[in-house]
């Protein structure tokens, strides 16, 4: 679903140049589940709105499904947008109207794309629970009610990529668990493909794989040790100081061309700064800092 190499984002202002995203790559598979996690001005944003479409790549490959996202046009933006993806911010509630019911919410950008489909916005709220709650005004609805309104219109034109950054910032540990449940739900019964952004590791724990992103590179992949077992609310919370190990396996990621990134932690407990000595043995390598070369 979507390919990422060696993709390249620089901010321009004024005769500042950021560069967000230095030659990153990513793979994720069609349907799959994922999280995105790194610190903050790690560029994980930067990454999930040129996947969105509403960032321009500055160079590198960057796919999603036939999409070339580097080379598309901006009526195909346009299009891509419309037809391919959801997005769901952490305040994405903002955005709603709240004097017009849930349903006639979920109903709106139907309306605008000039098709309404008053069987599906109602299934979509019964999809995110609110079936119940479908003809009640925005504004009778809790912060976490909304959210779910806001996951049923990032659904609305049936994307087949769901992008999610941070999606639970601003909600308890009750709304969280419920809607990385509908996330999960959604994702088995229409084959969506969910990519979330977040800093909650208790929440990245709860996907069957995690890439961390350091300085603008995948750094870290954490692949769940036994996908059988899933973390839905109610059950065991994962240990928070234990993080992501607890379930995951972590590995370093090594791109095309073998390189790899070292924790700065592990170079500065070494102090190791531009050179290092590397050794094989045989079954490992070991990096060690450089012998003296004085003698
Ligand atoms: N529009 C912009 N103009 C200039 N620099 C930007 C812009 N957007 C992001 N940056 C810079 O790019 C880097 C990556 O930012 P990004 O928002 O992608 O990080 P992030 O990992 O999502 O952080 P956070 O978790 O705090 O949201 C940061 O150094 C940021 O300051």
């Amino acid at each position: 679903m979507i390919d990422c190499e060696g993709l390249v984002k620089i901010y321009k202002t004024d005769d500042l140049e950021v560069v967000a995203l230095q030659g990153l790559n990513l793979k994720v598979e069609d349907g799959e589940l994922m999280a995105i996690i790194g610190n903050s001005g790690s560029g994980k944003s930067t990454l999930l709105n040129i996947l969105g479409g509403l960032d321009r790549p500055s160079a590198g490959q960057v796919r999603v499904g036939p999409w070339d996202l580097l080379k598309i046009s901006e009526e195909e933006l346009v299009q891509y947008k419309r037809e391919t993806v959801g997005f769901i911010w952490q305040n994405n509630a903002r955005n709603l109207l709240p004097y017009l019911s849930a349903l006639e919410n979920v109903e709106m950008p139907m309306m605008l794309s000039g098709k309404v489909d008053r069987a599906y916005a109602k299934q979509l709220l019964e999809w995110v629970g609110l079936k119940e709650r479908m003809h009640n005004k925005l504004h009778q609805l809790s912060g976490g009610e909304q959210q779910r309104v806001a996951i049923a219109i990032s659904l609305s034109n049936r994307p087949k990529l769901l992008l999610a950054d941070e999606p639970t910032g601003s909600v308890d540990t009750t709304t969280s668990d419920l809607i990385m449940g509908i996330f999960r739900q959604l994702n088995r019964e229409i084959g969506i493909t969910v990519v979330i952004v977040t800093h909650d590791l208790t929440l990245a724990g709860k996907v069957d794989r995690v890439v961390a992103i350091r300085d603008g590179l995948t750094s870290t992949e954490f692949i769940k040790r036994n996908p059988n077992i899933t973390l839905d609310g109610g059950e065991a919370e994962l240990p928070q100081a234990s993080g992501l190990q607890a379930v995951h396996e972590a590995y370093v990621v090594v791109d095309r061309v073998g390189r790899l990134q070292v924790p700065k932690e592990y170079l500065s407990a070494l102090q190791i700064k531009d050179k290092a000595t590397m050794e094989f043995d045989g079954e490992r390598i070991i990096i060690t800092p450089p012998k003296s070369l004085g003698g």
